[in-house]
């Protein structure tokens, strides 16, 4: 997919939001936008995404099964969760268990039956992830995807993007809170004064992902000291915590 001398502005003489523009997007990218507020994050995904018409310029070569989960799902529509993704679902031709298999690995089974207008954020967020997700897109969209997910979903949402791009699909997102940086070969642009420039990798030397297993009571420091240091550490709670922690002989 490419975008060239891509510019827009959302009212004629209007100051340009993007001015052009030009980026390469191959089949199996994952690529991470950056950049101040209100700089065209959002914009330049909606234009990738096929939302907005580019005022100048072009985007050729969009895979022709686009997701787009936007920064703010609009909750405020009449539709249980599960009407609402099945209506989607069907009208999107989706295979006819996606719904019940984005819910479950989103952790949302219990949503389906909420009206959209009840949800909470993060639920709503989930919502506007899963009806993106339900048809196996070619090109995903995704605006702040982890903005509010509870640990299980990000990791969930983080392993879906380094699939769909596993198969050759197109990833674009921003993403404030760095979670897409622990996935390898991620592009990084910024947008900033209309203009979208790739963010050069800090250094040439060979890169390793590091886990490790502490109690909860230390993770916040060392994250603290990591992020102090520029990394962007990924924390997930281990499934054990809160299980029987007691020997099986106590236990008896
Ligand atoms: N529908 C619209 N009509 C007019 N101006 C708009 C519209 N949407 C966005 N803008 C303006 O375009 C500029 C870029 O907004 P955009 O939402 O793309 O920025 P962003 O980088 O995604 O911001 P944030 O990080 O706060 O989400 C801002 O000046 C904003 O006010």
């Amino acid at each position: 997919m490419r975008v060239s001398d891509l510019c827009l502005r959302y009212r004629r003489n209007d100051p340009w939001v993007l001015a052009e523009v030009a980026l390469d997007l191959p089949p199996g990218s994952v690529t991470e936008v950056v950049g101040p507020n209100g700089s065209g994050k959002s914009t330049l995904l909606r234009v990738l995404a096929g939302l907005l018409p580019p005022t100048r310029g072009t985007v050729t070569g969009r895979p022709a099964v686009v997701g787009y989960a936007p920064e703010r799902f609009p909750a405020a529509q009449p539709f249980t969760v599960a009407g609402y993704l099945r209506h989607l679902a069907a009208i999107r031709r989706a295979d006819p268990e996606a719904v019940e298999e984005w819910t479950s690995r989103l952790g949302m089974e219990h949503l389906l039956g909420q009206r959209l207008s009840d949800l909470s954020k993060g639920s709503a967020h989930k919502v506007g992830l899963a009806q993106a997700l339900l048809c196996r897109p070619g090109l995903l969209i995704l605006d702040e995807p982890f903005a509010g997910l509870d640990s299980a979903a990000r990791a969930e949402v983080a392993l879906t993007v380094d699939a769909i791009a596993a198969q050759g699909g197109i990833v674009v997102a921003s993403d404030h809170q760095g979670d897409l940086r622990a996935l390898p070969n991620v592009t990084r642009y910024e947008v900033k004064d209309a203009r979208v420039r790739p963010i050069a990798t800090e250094t040439a030397e060979p890169l390793l992902n590091l886990s490790v297993r502490l109690p909860l009571s230390r993770a916040g420091l060392l994250a603290a000291q990591l992020r102090a240091e520029g990394h962007e550490p990924l924390l997930s709670q281990d499934d054990q915590v809160g299980a029987d922690t007691r020997t099986p002989e106590a236990a008896e």
